[in-house]
Order: structure tokens, then sequence, then C-alpha cells
């Protein structure tokens, strides 16, 4: 890497080094990756670095390059790919590591070396056997080797916050004198509180000398839930670099999540008076992409980016939703990258939020109408976790929307040979007590279990239409099955959702079974005027009425 002339802290485009912007550095790829469960190839590192570029981090820590030849390699492709945003690589106060550093960063359009050290009393003696002096030595001279490569250099004191602030100041001190362009203040435990960090900000800003020439940096953990609220309090104690990963992955409980500190800083800007480049209706899209990338879910209550971050069930809140959203809701969701907050309907909804859902479907129900069905909807919803649309229809025209039982699958074995016919063999109990288990071939394994079903519950069927789509993503994805079949003259529906298509497929058989059955015409009773919800294909019609359609 040749040496290089930009200024210390010259990250921001065009100049902008205004007092008011929090540089965001995300180290999504190097403290996130670190966590057992969030490994990365390359390919999904230069994915997920290239969709951090878009939402706008200042600073992106790409990996530890002297870790593993991989992590090398990924620094380096990520290196070459970024435009606009620094990317930077950790290294060790040693030598090797900073040249190592060094060369991945070579054909970086911005880098950064980031040095660390530990400095705590903890960590000096058990861990690095080093004296204060050792490590101020150490220090100094590695931020100077790396200033032969790189304008941009930052050094972490690793457990800052258990480090004595007297020396903390010594070590900053010395490392801007040396060339270090940020200086990071890590709560690498999780350790401090929003009280305690915000005054040791304000101390260092005040005591290091030339603090001014640098940028102070936080880097928090989560180890007692407060890496957000510390690192907001670095901010308001002169931090303008905070440290955060993409849904606060990361060592042990994981870092100071980026899409929370960004939305904090955003909704509360009369408070904090500061901004970030953060594009944050870009933050859902990057979390989904993590998510998708290392197979882990985030958690639904996970602030800003979580499937319930936006959702509502409860009725009195679905009340004031529907009145004003402001009544609950803080930030907008599309501001989030969200598309809509959802109201959902369950046990704990009320009356408003139901008429408003019926009336989205077709149905505009007086008010004692209105009451019936509530009633029924509060009933289902004891029974059933969510309530769906279909549900919701069927409730509105009478039905009953519960197809589940009298019979149940116990057992399904499908098996099917390339250019061959298919086999499957089902088990069913019914409520009455009976066990059936029933053998069938077919032209493939959905015909073969409709066909096992058939004979086990006597009911005959003709399949009419029959869907499967994913809904949702990755090698997991759950599979819908949507199931029409005629049977005395009617088409009936059902449907059901499962990892597994064949299962899925197999329960959207049997809850049309069961609602035939619940209806008394199973063995082709031709005279059926009514079914179940998923029972004759409806057509809402311009009064908002459901009518059947006339298929027979
Ligand atoms: C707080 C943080 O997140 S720090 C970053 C943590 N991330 C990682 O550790 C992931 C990548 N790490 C690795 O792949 C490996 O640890 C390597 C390749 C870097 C080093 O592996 P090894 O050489 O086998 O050493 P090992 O990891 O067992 O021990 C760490 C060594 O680094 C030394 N060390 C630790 N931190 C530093 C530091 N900041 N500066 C200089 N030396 C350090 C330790 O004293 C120890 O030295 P020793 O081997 O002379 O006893
Ligand atoms: C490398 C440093 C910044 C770190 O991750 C920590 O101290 O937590
Ligand atoms: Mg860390």
């Amino acid at each position: 890497m040749t040496p290089q002339t930009a200024q210390p802290n010259d990250t921001d485009e065009g100049g902008d080094n205004a007092e008011d912007r929090v540089r965001i550095f995300d180290t999504t790829l190097r403290d996130g990756e670190q966590a057992p469960g969030f490994s990365m190839d390359r390919r999904a590192k230069l994915c997920m670095a290239q969709a951090l570029e878009t939402l706008g981090v200042d600073i992106l820590e790409a990996g530890f390059p002297q870790a593993s030849p991989d992590d090398f390699a990924a620094v380096e492709e990520i290196a070459r790919s970024l435009r606009h945003t620094t990317v930077c690589a950790l290294a060790r106060c040693q030598t090797g590591d900073i040249d190592t550093a060094a060369r991945a960063l070579e054909r970086a359009h911005r880098s950064r070396i980031h040095l660390f050290l530990s400095t705590s009393p903890l960590h000096r003696e058990h861990k690095l056997g080093m004296s204060k002096q050792q490590v101020l030595d150490t220090a100094v001279a590695s931020i100077q080797h790396a200033r032969k490569y790189c304008a941009d250099v930052e050094f972490s004191a690793e457990d800052a916050m258990r480090t004595e602030p007297e020396f903390l100041v010594e070590v900053f001190s010395a490392a801007i004198a040396s060339g270090a362009t940020t200086v990071n203040v890590p709560d690498t435990v999780g350790y401090t509180t929003p009280a305690e960090i915000h005054e040791l900000f304000t101390y260092l800003r005040q005591h290091v000398r030339d603090a001014h020439k640098a940028v102070f940096s936080s880097h928090c953990h989560d180890d007692l839930g407060m890496a957000v609220a510390n690192s907001l309090a670095a901010v308001s104690g002169g931090a303008r670099q905070v440290e955060c990963t993409i849904n606060g992955i990361g060592e042990r409980a994981g870092n100071a999540a980026l899409e929370e500190i960004v939305m904090a800083l955003k909704v509360r800007a009369p408070r904090f008076g500061l901004r970030t480049n953060i594009d944050t209706r870009k933050l859902h899209p990057t979390s989904r992409l993590l998510s998708q990338l290392t197979g882990q879910a985030v958690q639904r209550n996970k602030a800003v980016v979580g499937d319930n971050a936006f959702a509502h069930e409860s009725g009195i809140h679905q009340h004031g939703m529907l009145k004003h959203r402001s009544t609950y809701e803080i930030m907008r969701p599309e501001d989030v990258g969200i598309a809509e907050t959802t109201l959902v309907l369950g046990k704990h909804s009320g009356r408003h939020a139901l008429r408003q859902r019926l009336e989205a479907l077709g149905h505009k129900l007086e008010d004692a109408d209105l009451d019936g069905v509530f009633k029924r909807f509060k009933a289902l919803a004891d029974r059933k976790r969510e309530i769906r649309d279909e549900d919701l229809e069927a409730l509105a025209l009478g039905q009953d929307p519960d197809a589940t039982g009298p019979w149940h699958i116990t057992q399904l074995n499908t098996s099917s040979h390339l250019g061959g016919s298919a086999s499957a063999t089902v088990k069913l109990s019914h409520e009455d007590g009976r066990e059936v288990g029933e053998a069938a071939i077919g032209d493939g394994p959905v015909d073969a279990v409709l066909r096992a079903i058939e004979r086990a519950t006597g009911t005959d069927m003709v399949l009419t239409r029959f869907q499967v789509r994913a809904i949702s993503e990755g090698g997991d994805a759950q599979g819908h099955a949507q199931l029409v079949a005629r049977h005395a003259k009617r088409d009936w529906h059902g449907s059901s959702v499962s990892t597994d298509i064949i299962e899925a497929t197999a329960h959207a058989a049997l809850a049309i079974v069961n609602r035939i059955e619940r209806q008394g015409t199973s063995r082709s009773d031709a005279s059926i005027e009514e079914c179940g919800h998923g029972g004759p294909l409806f057509d809402l019609r311009a009064n908002g009425r459901a009518q059947k359609e006339t298929t027979a």
C-alpha cells in the first residue's frame, strides 16, 4: 500500500466535518461476524458491504485480515468494490498485522487501519502481561507504523471503560500525537452505564491533548442491554463516531444496533441536534438482507426493524391508530423501509379495527351485525393465534371459519422417482376414534397424496386448482398450498402452510375433506348450499356483499 497524503478525518464527502454530524462506523462484518452463528462467506460479505454502502455508512470495518486468508480476501474484495465508503481493516498492535491490513486495503478508494490494544489493568496484567509504559510504547510505535501506509488511522483502547481515566488521557494524547485520527473508547464487555460513559467522554475531551485533532468514537457492547443508550450518551458527551452493527449482532450479547442509534438521532433530532448520512429507508431491507445471509431471524419485537415494530393488535391501540397514527407510533414505517403499519386482528382487538378490516374486504356491516360478528370473532381468536382475511370473510358471511377436524393426519410418507410414478401412504385419525391408513400411487407425489386421502376418508374430490407459493425466503421458505376441489357440484377451498410443500398440500386437501364432512355432504350430497370458509368461490360485488359464484 502506498502512503496516502490525505488529511486525517477527511472521510466526509465534500469535506463535511461539521460538528453536528455523527459518523456511522459499521462493524457488522468484523465484530458482528465474530459472534457464533453469524459467520459469512466472501460472497455474502461483499453483498452485505455493498448494501451498507448504499445505506450510507461512513466507515465499514470489513474484517481482520490477519485472522485468516479468507478474511484477508474478503477485505481485499470489499476494498476494491466500494467507491464512497471508507473501508477499514482491524489489526493488533503488531507489525505483521499492520502490514497485512495495509496489503488488504491496497486497492481501496478510501481506507483506514484500525489498531487496538487493551489498556485496562485487568487486561494489562492478565491478558497482555504489559506495564502501562509498555502499552503506551506499543500503541505509539504501531500507530506510527500504520501511518506509513495510511493517513486515516484509528486507535482503540480495548476495555477502555474499565481503564483508569487518567491513563486513558495519557494513551489517547500519545495516540493523537503519533498520528491517530480517530480515538475509540470501547466498552468491550458492556459494563458501563449512560451516565458514566457521558462523564468519561466529557472528561476525555477536556483533558486529552489536542483532542480537537481527532474524532472521538464509541464502541458499546450489549451485555447489560445498554449498548444503544450508552452510545447515545457518548454522543451527548462529544463522540462524533459511533461503532455499531446491523441488527445489533456482535460478540456475546452483541454491539449497539445501528438502526436504533440512527433512528434515535433522527426521531429525537430536536434533543440531540445531530445528523447522520444514513438513508433510513434502507434500514429494514438491509436488516433483512443480513438475516438472509446469516440465516438468523430478527426477533419480532426488535426495535425499528422487527416484525412487530409497526404492528398493533390491541383494540385500544388500534382505535387510536385509526384516529391518528401518532397516538401509538413515534416514527413512520416508510421512513425505515417498511411498507406500512399493520393492524393485526387477534384476541386483543376491538370493534373499530374489525370494522375497518371488514370494510377493506368489502363487507359494510350495520352496528347490530358487527356486534354479532365481533362476538364470534373473539371466540375464534381465543382458539386461533392468527385471524386471516378468509376467516373474517367467513365470519361476515355467517359461516364457520374453523376448518380443523374431524380428520387429522398422523402419518404421511411419499416417494417419487424421476420419470416414474409416485406413491403415498397416509394415516388419519378421526375425532370419533377411527384410525385409517391408505396407500395410493399417482402421477406425482401430490396426486398420490390426494388419492390416498380420498380413499382413507371416502370423499370423492376432483382437484380443479392447485397452487403452491413461497411465503418467505431462503432455503427454509414456507410453502403455502392452496387447493380447489370439486365435490357435490361445488368448489371447495383448502389451504395450508408448511416448510414441506407435500405436507402443506396434504393438510390443504384434508381441510377440504373436513369442511365437506362438517357440512354433512360427504359421499356426493348434491344438494349442498352452504360450506365452510373454504366453500364456494366468492365474488365481491359492488354492494360489498359476497355472492356465491355460480360454478355448478
Ligand atoms: C475486542 C475484540 O473484538 S478484539 C478482536 C477479536 N477478534 C478475533 O480475535 C478474531 C480473529 N482472531 C484470530 O484469528 C486469531 O486470534 C489471530 C490469528 C489474530 C491470532 O491467533 P494466534 O496467533 O494463534 O493467537 P491467539 O489468538 O491464541 O492469542 C492472541 C495473541 O495476541 C496477543 N494480542 C491480543 N491483543 C493484542 C493486541 N491488541 N495487540 C498485540 N497483541 C495482542 C495476545 O497477547 C496473544 O499473544 P501471544 O500469542 O503472544 O500470547
Ligand atoms: C477491537 C475493539 C474495538 C473491540 O471490538 C472491542 O473492544 O469491543
Ligand atoms: Mg467489540
